[in-house]
């Protein structure tokens, strides 16, 4: 009788936060239980995004901040696969990597969270000169565009420092994704959802994206089992749309997907800084079509005045 050796072990790599932390060790228990016989080892790393935290996060123009040394790792076949937020993941990824698998989506809106002192308040309630605290222009656009009676400040570090920033007072409230706190065991934070008729959320937002070598079948393989169809559809075609529009650096473009009757409905919307401008348009079609969808939408909202407002974002950030 032969013994067949056991498959090759496999190296996941992660960042160190510990959101990036509760997402790798799913996957590596997912991963373990559908294939029992192949061991899968974590390994962490610390990103630049991880490293310079006093940068307001809109000011930094490259991509790929909390990925770059992830995917040097893949290349060097240090590691064989990385765990991320799907929505810190680039749409380009560098040549020989590719996204290998999108994981079944949890809530993908944001949410306003308060400290004690504003229990009683919701976003339409919060009064004149109140603080929310958020580095994402995109939440930052749509807020202002619809409560401009608001103050906003930046806010920086992780999902626990934010917090704590928050508790201390910085702020009245903050704006965090409800993905990341319920992952951390903090849903309890969560004080209003935020509707998508106030703001559309990340591409990406609430799945994580599992990225890999492309010649590497045995790895992609490995992932099928973690792949979920109708996330990976919705992730495509707002993956499709914010490639069409970016230019390599941070815009406020928001999205919203739904399939309904197996038609996927894509929602996308460009907005200024100032939040004084917001275009918001839909396409509908086949989900296995999400490129095409994407890519649609994009033409549509750049026709209807996104072009002017993205043109005027990269003249000031410089490309
Ligand atoms: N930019 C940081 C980041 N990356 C992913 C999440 C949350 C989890 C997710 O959206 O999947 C967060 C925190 C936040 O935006 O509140």
């Amino acid at each position: 009788m032969s013994v067949s050796s056991p498959p090759r072990s496999l190296r996941i790599g992660s960042r160190k936060s510990q959101l990036a932390l509760v997402q790798t060790y799913w996957v590596q228990a997912e991963l373990s239980k559908h294939h029992p016989h192949r061991q899968f080892e974590v390994e962490t790393m610390s990103t630049q995004g991880d490293k310079i935290l006093d940068v307001a996060l809109a000011k930094i123009g490259d991509k790929g901040l909390f990925t770059k040394e992830l995917e040097v790792g893949m290349l060097d076949r240090s590691i064989d696969l990385a765990v991320h937020s799907l929505k810190d993941l680039p749409t380009n990824l560098p040549e020989g990597l590719i996204l290998g698998c999108v994981t079944e989506r949890v809530n993908p809106a944001d949410a306003l969270v308060v400290n004690s002192q504003n229990q009683d308040y919701q976003l339409d309630t919060l009064p004149e000169g109140a603080v929310v605290g958020t580095s994402s222009l995109r939440r930052l656009a749509q807020l202002r565009y619809h409560y401009p009676h608001l103050t906003f400040k930046d806010v920086r570090g992780n999902v626990n420092t934010r917090l704590a920033k928050l508790d201390a007072g910085e702020y009245d409230a903050i704006i965090l994704a409800v993905a990341g706190l319920e992952r951390l065991g903090l849903g309890d934070r969560v004080h209003q959802v935020i509707p998508a008729a106030i703001s559309l959320h990340a591409v990406g937002q609430g799945a994580l994206g599992i990225e890999c070598r492309d010649a590497d079948p045995e790895v992609l393989e490995v992932l099928k089992v973690l792949e979920h169809a109708p996330s990976r559809d919705r992730c495509y075609a707002e993956r499709a749309f914010l490639r069409e529009l970016e230019g390599g650096c941070q815009v406020p473009i928001g999205v919203n997907t739904a399939i309904e009757d197996g038609i996927l409905t894509l929602t996308g919307m460009v907005a200024s800084l100032d939040g004084k401008r917001l275009i918001k348009d839909s396409v509908s079609g086949d989900p296995s079509h999400g490129e095409v969808l994407g890519r649609d939408l994009a033409h549509k909202v750049r026709e209807a005045g996104a072009g002017e407002i993205l043109a005027e974002i990269f003249a000031e950030v410089g490309r």
